[in-house]
């Protein structure tokens, strides 16, 4: 539950532009930019932004128009000034969720795989209209049990078109902070912050301590949290976004519900875009592929076996021989 906000529940917000009055039912959430209350409107219930931000409301605000009508974010209804006050806000629609959890437990694994899929699914939606949300942590995605889509995002804060730097992010999701690319918006980064949330779920990172290592001490990290992620055969999914194999929501998505029979072992790096060319992301599992029928390559331990199967054939024959005076 939030703390206190500066409007008390009970208190009317009028709008100095257009007159509308608000009444402050209690705050839904705090943060770095503003606070977002529950209201009452003439019609109906509504959430509210205020900020002392003129700038930040506004921004916010050009992106929430921009992603008006079946994206997963809240539709915005009303931008205006607090009047008798130096406060900015936006009314936008209520929703009526819980916080995705910050932590998970074996128990959660079904859940989990279920969550993912409903954000991937609306991490498509918003990368359609050529946007990356960026700041993919869990409080900015709500469960809304018995709604359709059952999953919303709240905060377009951090929304980027794509091929700008991010401007809002968390390290715990942050490509950037794991050495695992950029920090400029595109689809691969936020598959990548839900890869690091559904890992940082289950295995707590101490990030004070991993912001002062070098880089190769946090993939270490990774490596270790993917071995120990409870459901190996996700795990060789996640590596893949964490490689820059799974680049599209849809790629994503596909690998994620139908995944890959074996792990592949280590994060690497063959088709990320700052090590090597970029894959075309259609790929649900680049490392763990068989080459096509026909194709296929024998390596070393096929033909020891081979050899072993032959001589311990030839050994058998000289036996049954021998026992039957043939030699
Ligand atoms: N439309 C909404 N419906 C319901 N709850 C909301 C809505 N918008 C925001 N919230 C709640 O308020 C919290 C804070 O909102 P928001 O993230 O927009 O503020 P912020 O200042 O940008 O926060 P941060 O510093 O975390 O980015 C959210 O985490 C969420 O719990």
């Amino acid at each position: 539950m939030p703390a206190a906000g500066r409007f008390q529940p009970g208190v009317w917000v009028t709008g100095r532009w257009t007159g509308e009055r608000f009444w402050v039912e209690r705050l839904l959430g705090a943060g770095a930019n503003g606070e977002v209350y529950l209201v009452r409107t003439r019609r109906g219930r509504a959430a509210m932004k205020v900020s002392s931000l003129a700038g930040d409301i506004a921004l916010e605000w050009s992106v929430m128009e921009a992603l008006r009508g079946g994206s997963y974010f809240p539709e915005p209804m009303l931008i205006d000034d607090v009047e008798g006050a130096a406060l900015y806000f936006y009314v936008m629609e209520w929703i009526p969720g819980r916080p995705l959890p910050a932590r998970l437990t074996p128990a959660d694994a079904g859940r989990m795989v279920k969550l993912v899929a409903h954000v991937a699914a609306g991490l498509g939606l918003l990368h359609q209209r050529g946007y990356a949300f960026c700041d993919l942590k869990p409080e900015n995605v709500l469960w809304c049990d018995g709604f359709t889509p059952p999953l919303r995002f709240v905060d377009v804060g951090g929304v980027t078109p794509f091929g700008r730097s991010v401007r809002q992010f968390t390290p715990a999701v942050d490509r950037a902070f794991w050495d695992l690319g950029t920090r400029e918006s595109d689809p691969a980064y936020d598959l990548c912050a839900l890869a690091l949330w559904c890992v940082t779920a289950w295995v707590p990172p101490n990030l004070a301590a991993l912001a002062s290592q070098p880089p190769a001490v946090r993939r270490a990290w990774l490596d270790r949290a993917l071995r120990n992620f409870p459901m190996p055969e996700r795990a060789a999914v996640l590596r893949d976004v964490f490689a820059g194999r799974l680049q599209t929501s849809a790629a994503f998505l596909q690998a994620w519900q139908h995944p890959p029979l074996r792990p592949s072992r280590m994060l690497g790096h063959a088709g990320h875009p700052r090590h090597a060319g970029v894959s075309g992301g259609t790929s649900a599992s680049a490392g763990l592929r068989l080459p096509p029928a026909g194709k296929r390559r024998h390596d070393w331990t096929d033909r020891v076996m081979w050899g072993a199967v032959a001589s311990l054939a030839g050994v058998a024959a000289w036996a049954w021989g021998t026992w039957l005076h043939w030699f």
